[in-house]
């Protein structure tokens, strides 16, 4: 391993159970900063309900650490936003969500709107799909988010749990993780190859550093996040927290390829510093199974500018 990484490793790792929600509210309410939870939700009827009340309990009327806890549904066709606001949350479209600037499809899309409608100065991210986890991912990355001034990024990292029907559960989850982000950082960002979990749903930011990144509307906005922070503020600014274990739902592996052929888009667009506009000689994938024939499936590749530079941002217009 690299000096700088395992310079980083040392300094600005972080463990959950380090930090205490108490504890926290008081260091905000000194600081006058307010933490909002964002979960974007494609088609989480099942498991966004849960996800929800268990947030609210312990962290909006247990310990009132979360200020906004608010689901964004991303073009859901199921009960989605429905299961969610019966749970407590506030519910928004991402479609409906500035419409005066149209809408895409994808979970950075939602993340993306979501800063049109929310005001907390730490923002933190969950996915909705999550069969195991705990508040204490929101306690984690809020105490990593703080515990130093010059931290603007928190990624969390835990054991992943893979639990396919038929076969014993294992921590081998993550397969785009460890099979394209991985390797492509330390390839060509060896600073980050000490961040474990580069893809997780489950990090945080500054709404300083949210609204002045580029994002790809699509599967692509943790690691553009993670590489557009390192360029703009260096190792320093990130840093990551252990968060147990999380298992979630699982994607088949043609749509995971989907995932995996945006994520080496954006990464391209970025090689040479600044986010370039993403550019590919095509931008769709053929794939093949012998029941269903050849299917061509569209790579989602449209990033939007930073939240910061729209019309509308500053008034927080929904
Ligand atoms: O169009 C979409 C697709 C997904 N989601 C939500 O985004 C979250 C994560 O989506 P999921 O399909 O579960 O992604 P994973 O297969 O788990 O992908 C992993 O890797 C992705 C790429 O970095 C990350 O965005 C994910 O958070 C991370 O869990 C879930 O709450 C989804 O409902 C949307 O809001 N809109
Ligand atoms: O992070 C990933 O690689 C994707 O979420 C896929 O995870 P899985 O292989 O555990 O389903």
């Amino acid at each position: 391993m690299r000096a700088p990484t395992r310079d980083w490793l040392a300094r600005h790792s972080h463990v959950h159970g380090d930090f205490d929600a108490a504890d926290l509210v008081e260091r905000l309410e000194a600081k006058g900063e307010r933490v909002t939870v964002v979960i974007p939700a494609r088609n989480e009827a099942a498991t966004v309900g849960e996800v929800v009340t268990g947030l609210r309990h312990e962290l909006v009327e247990r310990v009132p650490l979360v200020s906004e806890l608010v689901v964004i549904d991303s073009d859901s066709d199921d009960d989605t936003s429905a299961v969610a606001a019966d749970a407590g949350a506030t519910v928004h479209r991402s479609d409906e969500i500035a419409a005066h600037l149209g809408s895409h499809p994808g979970k950075g899309e939602a993340l993306w709107k979501s800063l049109f409608v929310t005001s907390g100065d730490l923002l933190v991210f969950v996915d909705a799909d999550l069969t195991e986890w705990g508040p204490h991912f929101v306690t984690g990355l809020v105490g990593a988010l703080t515990a130093d001034p010059a931290t603007m990024l928190v990624k969390g990292w835990y054991d992943r749990v893979l639990d396919v029907p038929g076969q014993s559960p294992s921590t081998e989850g993550g397969r785009v993780t460890e099979l394209v982000a991985r390797p492509v950082l330390d390839l060509w960002w060896p600073d980050l190859a000490g961040v474990v979990q580069p893809l997780a749903g489950e990090w945080a930011a500054r709404r300083a550093l949210m609204e002045s990144l580029t994002v790809p509307t699509g599967y692509g906005v943790e690691i553009a996040s993670l590489i557009d922070t390192h360029r703009r503020l260096g190792l320093g600014a990130i840093a990551q927290v252990d968060l147990g274990a999380r298992a979630h739902r699982h994607q088949k592996d043609h749509d995971l390829a989907v995932m995996a052929a945006e994520l080496l888009a954006v990464v391209h667009a970025r090689r040479d510093g600044e986010p370039r506009e993403v550019e590919v000689v095509a931008d769709e994938l053929e794939q093949f199974t012998r029941d269903g024939g050849w299917r061509t499936r569209p790579v989602p590749l449209v990033q939007r500018p930073p939240a910061v530079t729209q019309t509308g941002y500053s008034e927080g217009l929904a």
